[in-house]
């Protein structure tokens, strides 16, 4: 029913659409070179024996669940995979989606619940199906697609993933077979950020004596129909994003809740008790704090200031979604502005998403005053407005138009979650949620880039059925070719942290120990390009969609002229569109939408979760203080 796509993008994924699958490319007449679906369009890029097996897991058909920590190329992958599943089954029979706005972008996708057509389902697996039965568009998509492609599935709660099955199952044709016969491709790491809506959480009570026990199901392996829903489950192992062997195993002791005393070392180290600059982001869970910072920093500038308004068209039952996307509403940005990339231009160049620049002047381009960005990596580039474009199968039935940056003193941990970046700066005491420290961290690539605050041992937790379900994990494991972490000594021994484990789980079902942990660690050179898949995209894209050509020519920006100093507010709207166009415009430009940065789910972020889990929580404090003795203890006998 209600999909929602990147854009430029859009242009691109029709293109594609009347591009014949070729069979062979020919270089010149003597030189044939079979095309192999397989290989990465870049050279730059060579799959991993286990990313190249996926690929011809897919290409049979089979259904794939692909985890594997942060950096470890499963967006790369998906980017790929899309492509190929494309080729097999024609582009308007492949949904592709995340479970957020943020993630569906990065993989020029829609969020899953456009796609699915179930409002914000909240109401039992029946009455989703009737949703979706009377729904004509979302039924006919349903019945249509032959793969479903679903990024970043740790926000996913297992409920939603059991009604998406049972939908499919009951709405296709091949009633019989799990997901009615789709091929399901789903990836993410459940160290990673959790679902954040709770309602959607399936909750089952029952009575155990006097007791009222919660069984809360949170993560979508809970689901009912998880284990039946894949033919394959693989976990990636070679850390692409970092390379630094003591930064891999400080992140992958983290993203487990496994920490030793060496990574609590380096930690503190890197809490330097100064402020880094402000060219350095700032990452918080909450989205009040990103706003505040990002504010702030703007005022100090004292500069007049240029706002961009987003500017939409289509219906507007699907307008909504753009705002789920990463585009901003609403862009006030000035000279010295510290500003964030949310496309992908150029990686050879760095210019992808997340990176980051600063303003250094406006410049006149087609009666348009359009920012110059002088990006980190040196490169310096006029930011014109791109497009971002709502899907219902394959037709564009909204876009928004809005140039391609959002401010970048601070972001948002949901925000980032999936990004590359070259530093940050973050308070470790604030953050509350599993899996948040990991995901703050393991954005950077070196150790350089990465400045902290408030670390506190007891931050560094993992939920207990994710190590539960990774420690049962039965899939592949790469072992391939991989440069494996020498593990350095000095740390706990592997006896202690399942002294920890037991603690949480109460019934001796040992983790990993540490060593065993360091060997499951590889890496491979520092890779700074960025996803794949994106390097097509061409610098600039005005053109839209065919059914879109005319609200393309609408480009439209109200700009406000704000001298820091006074109230002053001087709207001047420019444009250079038709005068038919007139009329919408103006509607347009009335249209003042609140500044908001992030993505629909980070308010829920923060209303949920502090009571929640408090119970687990509790544990992983109590596991933090153990350790923290223990270690404590080895480390003064060793002495
Ligand atoms: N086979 C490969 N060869 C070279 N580089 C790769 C390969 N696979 C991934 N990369 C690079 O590794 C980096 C991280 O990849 P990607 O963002 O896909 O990881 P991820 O597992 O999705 O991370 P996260 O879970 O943090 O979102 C990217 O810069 C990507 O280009």
């Amino acid at each position: 029913m209600k999909l929602l796509s990147s854009a430029i993008t859009a242009c691109r994924s029709y293109s594609t659409k009347g591009t014949k699958c070729s069979q062979t490319r020919f270089k010149n007449k003597n030189q044939i070179r079979k095309y192999d679906p397989t290989s990465p369009k870049s050279t730059r890029i060579k799959w991993t024996d286990q990313q190249t097996q996926i690929l011809a897991d897919i290409s049979e058909g089979k259904s794939v669940f692909i985890t594997g920590s942060g950096g470890t190329g499963k967006t790369l992958l998906v980017e790929h995979i899309i492509k190929q599943l494309k080729k097999i089954h024609g582009s308007s029979k492949v949904a592709v989606t995340a479970s957020t706005g943020v993630a569906a972008c990065a993989i020029r996708g829609q969020t899953l619940h456009s796609f699915a057509g179930i409002g914000l389902g909240d109401a039992d697996h029946q009455t989703l199906l009737e949703r979706v039965v009377s729904d004509k568009r979302a039924h006919r998509r349903w019945k249509k697609v032959k793969a479903l492609v679903i990024d970043e599935c740790s926000m996913i709660s297992p409920d939603h993933f059991d009604s998406l099955e049972y939908i499919a199952r009951n709405v296709r044709d091949n009633k019989g077979a799990k997901w009615g016969g789709l091929q399901l491709i789903v990836s993410g790491d459940f160290f990673q950020l959790p679902p954040i809506k709770k309602k959607l959480c399936a909750v089952y009570r029952k009575k155990k004596g006097n007791q009222k026990h919660v069984n809360k199901k949170k993560f979508a392996f809970e689901a009912d129909c998880w284990n039946s829903s894949f033919d394959k489950h693989v976990e990636l192992t070679t850390v692409f994003r970092q390379s630094q062997a003591n930064f891999i195993k400080l992140l992958q002791g983290m993203r487990k809740g496994e920490s030793d005393m060496e990574d609590y070392q380096l930690l503190e180290k890197l809490c330097s008790g100064k402020e880094p600059g402000p060219s350095v982001v700032r990452i918080y869970p909450m989205k009040e704090d990103v706003s505040r910072v990002n504010t702030k920093q703007m005022a100090s500038l004292g500069q007049k200031t240029v706002v961009y308004h987003a500017l939409d068209s289509g219906e507007d039952h699907w307008k909504w979604q753009l705002k789920q996307g990463i585009a901003p509403d609403q862009l006030e940005i000035c000279v010295g502005a510290r500003v964030m990339l949310i496309k992908n231009f150029n990686p050879w160049q760095k210019l992808v998403n997340g990176a980051t620049g600063t303003v250094i002047k406006f410049q006149k381009s087609d009666a348009l005053e359009l920012p110059v960005v002088k990006f980190d990596s040196g490169i310096e580039r006029m930011m014109d407005l791109e497009t971002w474009v709502v899907l219902d199968g394959e037709k564009a039935v909204a876009t928004r138009k809005q140039i391609p940056l959002i401010l970048a003193w601070a972001l948002s941990i949901h925000k980032c979650q999936g990004m590359t970046l070259d530093s940050l700066y973050t308070d470790l005491s604030r953050t509350f949620d599993f899996g948040m420290v990991y995901v703050a961290l393991s954005r950077v690539r070196n150790l350089d880039g990465l400045h902290l605050s408030g670390f506190k041992p007891s931050k560094i937790k993992a939920h207990p059925k994710v190590l539960q379900f990774y420690q049962n994990f039965t899939g592949e494991h790469d072992k391939q070719g991989e440069e494996q972490v020498v593990k350095k000594s000095g740390s706990s021994p592997g006896s202690l942290a399942g002294i920890g484990e037991n603690v949480v789980h109460k019934k001796g079902s040992c983790l990993r120990n540490q060593a065993d942990i360091a060997d499951k660690i590889s890496i491979v050179q520092k890779h700074e390009h960025a996803k794949q898949g994106r390097e097509k995209v061409v610098s600039k894209n005005r053109s839209s969609p065919s059914n879109f050509r005319g609200v393309a020519d609408d480009v439209f920006v109200t700009r406000k002229y704000e001298p820091a100093n006074e109230g002053e507010k001087n709207i001047v709207s420019k444009k250079k569109s038709s005068p038919s166009n007139l009329a919408s415009v103006a509607d347009r430009s009335s249209f003042i939408r609140k500044f908001e940065h992030d993505k629909q789910g980070d308010k829920e972020v923060s209303n949920k979760n502090r009571s929640g889990d408090s119970h687990l929580r509790g544990s992983a404090v109590m596991i933090a203080i153990v350790r923290n003795i223990l270690n404590a203890l080895i480390a003064k006998g060793s002495q």
